[in-house]
């Protein structure tokens, strides 16, 4: 289960994708649900669908949204290693989880259990717990007969690690001064409103390194952690690599630094060579081809960088496929 996309990069479909997400209360959950109507349909939506939609159409591919038809390509790779049917759904948008748990539940009457695996690393509130959560629900409110079973967030689970290291592995090859590490960037009130302890997460600086109940729902400790274990893999040595967030929206302070600061103020330290990659998707996306490929490259380049090579994300990588094949079967 995924994050999902419009049907169409057309304003109108833009639009009713846009609503359903920005009107989760877990994506912006500051206001109550009339406020939250009045904000997202009366100001973010009418002002962010044409920009948005003209952002669509820059990757949009023959075959549709990129997050779609890459999820379908890991479903059909996944499902010539497991006996067991391979479906995918989405958060928002389609194929719907209601859609496609229907889809099972008719095709294998005495179907048992379902094992829903959220396409997503690391666990965040407007990420893995809002698509959990939502399917949990359908799956309550419809009567399923099947169990549904969750994988955790894998962050730093050993075959997600290889399987992230593997897909980094050529790009050391070429020559490079510096590798980002881009993660889609949260408000840093979530991160207090999923801190169990409630004292924790960003009471001081260096939080995420000293250990603590609240990792297990701390976004930024379970980024960070992907990166250094991927980073001790393939002895990549920590003055060569550091994190930033990217895709921030409205004015509250998000986690930092801001990766479009970082870009044009990274050639000015020295760093003219950069690899990048974005570890909070598995399966590349607007967030990645259009903001990192197209408009993070423009930043850097017109810095004063001299080479920026964007790190695609797993999508059907054999190890990433071998990793969830393992957890399938
Ligand atoms: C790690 C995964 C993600 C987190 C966490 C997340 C938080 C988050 N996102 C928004 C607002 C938008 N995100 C948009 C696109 C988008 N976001 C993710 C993943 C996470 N978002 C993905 C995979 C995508 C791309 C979908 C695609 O079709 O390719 C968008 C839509 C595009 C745009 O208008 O920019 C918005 C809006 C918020 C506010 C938020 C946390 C509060
Ligand atoms: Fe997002
Ligand atoms: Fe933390």
């Amino acid at each position: 289960m995924n994050l999902g996309s419009p049907d169409s990069p057309s304003v109108p479909d833009v639009r009713r994708y846009l609503n359903e997400f920005l009107m989760d209360e877990r994506v912006i959950d500051k206001y109550g649900y009339l406020a939250r109507l009045l904000l997202v349909k009366g100001i973010i939506v009418p002002f962010r669908a044409p920009k948005s939609a003209h952002a669509y159409s820059t990757i949009w591919t023959d075959e549709g949204a990129p997050l779609i038809v890459i999820s379908r390509q890991l479903q059909a790779a996944l499902q010539e290693q497991t006996t067991y049917p391979v479906e995918i759904a989405m958060r928002y948008g389609n194929p719907s989880p209601k859609a496609t748990f229907d889809k099972l539940a008719a095709s294998m009457p005495n179907l048992k259990e379902v094992l829903l695996v959220p396409m997503y690393p690391h666990y965040a509130m407007s990420s893995y717990e809002t698509a959990v959560v939502y399917a949990q629900d359908i799956h309550k409110k419809e009567g399923y007969k099947f169990r549904m079973e969750i994988v955790p967030p894998y962050y730093n689970n050993d075959a997600y690690i290889n399987a992230m290291s593997a897909n980094i592995a050529p790009y050391l090859e070429q020559e490079y001064d510096h590798i980002l590490f881009s993660y889609h960037g949260i408000p840093e009130r979530h991160l207090r409103v999923s801190d169990p302890t409630g004292n924790h997460c960003l009471s001081t600086a260096n939080c995420c390194e000293c250990s603590s109940p609240a990792h297990a729902f701390c976004y930024r400790h379970q980024c960070l952690d992907t990166m250094h274990l991927v980073m001790q893999q393939l002895n990549v040595p920590k003055e060569k690599y550091s994190y930033a967030f990217q895709s921030r929206l409205g004015r509250d302070p998000w986690l930092k630094p801001y990766t479009d600061f970082r870009l044009a103020e990274m050639p000015k330290e020295g760093i003219k060579k950069l690899l990048i990659l974005c570890p909070a998707f598995v399966s590349d996306c607007l967030e990645t081809l259009e903001e990192i490929e197209m408009r993070g490259r423009e930043l850097f380049m017109e810095a004063g960088g001299t080479t920026y090579q964007m790190i695609p994300c797993m999508n059907t990588h054999p190890e990433w496929v071998k990793a969830l094949a393992g957890w399938v079967n």
